[in-house]
């Protein structure tokens, strides 16, 4: 969908819109009714029945309206949450194709805030603010173009006092972009500090941090709340004068109408008609001004929607990645997370086919980048990846990853049931297919000895289940993916004895079947076996083999072997 089709309204809010609009130009009816009845009084005088016919015009219009008005305005919140709808399914399908560094890049508020407050704040101008100022321009102008005809001194006061709302606008809107941008990204700051500061939670209180992190909380909103203050220090003062100038048109019309009146220029009914209206339309301007103000401010929250949307995607070849097998080339790799400080450097390597190849290194090496690069999380910034003999850089994310299942240290499970955390990673699985998977992952008796088995809710971020039952249900995931490539981050070192052999088992059972595995090892043993070792050292290969090759080499790998023999 293009980025403009997204805010596009359906007929159904834009008939919502006319509604509204009509309905609040219907109103001018009260003024007409009132002279007419003026005049009869000043004129022939009243009659019953006659204001018996005046009553039952004056019913019907208020229920014509009211009618109107219900209607337009549930149609205008059907419409408006259509819209509003469009842009969050927008915004999602977007945020699956931003390449995963610029959500190291933005703050985490930038698009929480993008997908839920700043939709919101757009909606508000579909079914409030637009309908609102279409209606009272239309007002004011038809006010101060029927009393031109009525007595054109008073139409020209009213016209130029309500034309002087667009010097001020235009004065004001330079501060308010400036000011409710400041705003925003103070708001995006208040969202990120909200979610660290709700995720960290459990880590905050464990360190007694509540405090520290709770003043970052505080400052952050109250930066939030000085930015509005200042927002409404600069911009009040000009609307209260040009509500003054609004509002002077008062005493002038009064001063020009009498004047007529006595010159017999216009009748008494034309008077009191002619000294109302300046009433209502400073009033009118008054809303106007503040409803342009807000319209202004909420079309600030439309342009950050649209920097999202605006977002450069990562490249998608659909038609040209097939790889030919499930081996992996790694040629001339360099990747930086932050520019600048290199994580990988010229880091090349051939992973055959259907091989084991282990990774092991020290803590912060880059291991886990290289898992990170094979299943193109990041690009690399030269260099070529190439899976069975295609170069990742055309494909999507999406088209790499249908061939690797990942069982890495952060399992994320959704706040969805068991089974359906499974099935995430293949939609049809049948039921029994997702059991046998739990069965073979060692899930299985754990599953069933919780209240409602399979169907048990997980919670937000499975946070009702142990470290080591979320990697196994992560290795469920995997095995019922049944791709051709298997990268694992060997992460038991935080589980307790009987966790780890049950994660170890259920891995193994992973690496069973005929499949590339590239693992992350923290522990040795593991690795023994493996077809290939890669020793990674401060972002470089600086060893590759098997196990006895490596041992006779007595470098890196070997001093790491004897290091874990003397731990046993
Ligand atoms: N998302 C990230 N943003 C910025 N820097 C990162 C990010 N992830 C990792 N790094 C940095 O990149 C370097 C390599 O990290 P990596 O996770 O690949 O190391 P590792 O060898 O897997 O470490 P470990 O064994 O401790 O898991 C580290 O210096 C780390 O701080």
């Amino acid at each position: 969908m293009k980025k403009q089709e997204v805010f596009r309204m359906g007929r159904m809010l834009k008939l919502s819109i006319t509604g509204i609009v009509v309905e609040g130009l219907l109103s001018i009816s009260s003024f007409l009714i009132l002279y007419q009845i003026l005049e009869l009084i000043f004129g022939s005088g009243i009659h019953i029945n006659e204001l018996f016919i005046l009553t039952f015009v004056v019913a019907g219009i208020f229920i014509t309206r009211l009618i109107l008005y219900s209607v337009s305005y549930v149609g205008s919140q059907i419409g408006g949450s259509d819209v509003s709808r469009n842009i969050r399914i927008a915004l999602g399908d977007k945020m699956k194709r931003i390449p995963l560094n610029r959500f190291i890049k933005n703050k985490t508020g930038f698009y929480i805030n993008g997908a839920s407050s700043e939709v919101a704040d757009y909606e508000q101008i579909l079914t409030h603010k637009l309908s609102d100022i279409v209606k009272l321009s239309v007002l004011v102008m038809a006010s101060g173009l029927a009393a031109a005809c009525i007595y054109l001194p008073v139409g020209i006061v009213l016209i130029i006092s309500s034309l002087l709302l667009i010097p001020t606008m235009y004065l004001t809107i330079r501060k308010v972009k400036f000011h409710g941008t400041k705003k925003n990204r103070a708001r995006q700051e208040n969202v990120s500090a909200i979610t660290e500061y709700i995720s960290g939670m459990q880590t905050l209180r464990a360190y007694g941090m509540g405090g520290r992190k709770n003043e970052v909380l505080t400052k952050a909103m109250k930066d939030y709340s000085d930015i509005s203050y200042q927002f409404e220090k600069v911009v009040l003062p000009i609307g209260s004068i040009y509500m003054g100038i609004s509002w002077l048109a008062l005493p002038i019309i009064i001063m020009l109408t009498v004047n007529a009146y006595l010159q017999r220029a216009i009748t008494p009914e034309l008077l009191i008609l002619l000294t109302m209206l300046p009433l209502y339309v400073a009033k009118s301007n008054g809303s106007l001004f503040i409803l342009f103000l807000s319209y202004k401010n909420l079309m600030l929250s439309r342009e950050n929607i649209e920097r999202i949307l605006g977002e450069e995607e990562e490249a998608a070849d659909v038609t040209g990645f097939q790889p030919m097998d499930s081996g992996i080339e790694f040629e001339h790799v360099a990747f930086s997370y932050n520019r600048g400080e290199e994580v990988l450097k010229d880091v090349s390597f051939i992973i055959r086919q259907n091989s084991f190849t282990a990774i092991v290194g020290d803590s912060g090496s880059g291991k886990s980048t290289i898992l990170n690069l094979i299943a193109k999380y990041y690009l690399p910034d030269c260099g070529r990846i190439r899976i069975g003999g295609c170069d990742t850089k055309g494909a999507s994310s999406e088209q790499v990853l249908s061939n690797i299942s990942a069982v890495d240290q952060n399992v994320f499970l959704f706040n969805d049931t068991v089974r359906n955390n499974i099935r995430y990673a293949r939609a049809d699985a049948t039921d029994e297919e997702v059991e046998e998977a739990c069965r073979l992952a060692n899930c299985d008796g754990f599953i069933r000895d919780m209240k409602n088995g399979y169907d048990t809710q997980v919670g937000e971020n499975g946070n009702r289940l142990s470290g080591g039952e979320k990697q196994r249900l992560s290795v469920a995931r995997a095995l019922i993916k049944n791709s051709p490539i298997i990268l694992l981050d060997e992460a038991t070192a935080s589980l307790d004895i009987e966790n780890e052999l049950l994660v170890k088992q259920a891995i193994s059972q992973l690496m069973k079947t005929d499949k590339t595995v590239i693992m992350v090892a923290h522990t040795l043993p593991i690795v023994r076996h493996a077809d290939q070792i890669l020793v990674v050292n401060d972002g470089r290969i600086v060893e590759n083999g098997i196990h006895e090759e490596l041992l006779e080499q007595h470098g890196k790998y070997a001093a790491m072997w004897k290091a874990s023999q003397k731990l046993k």
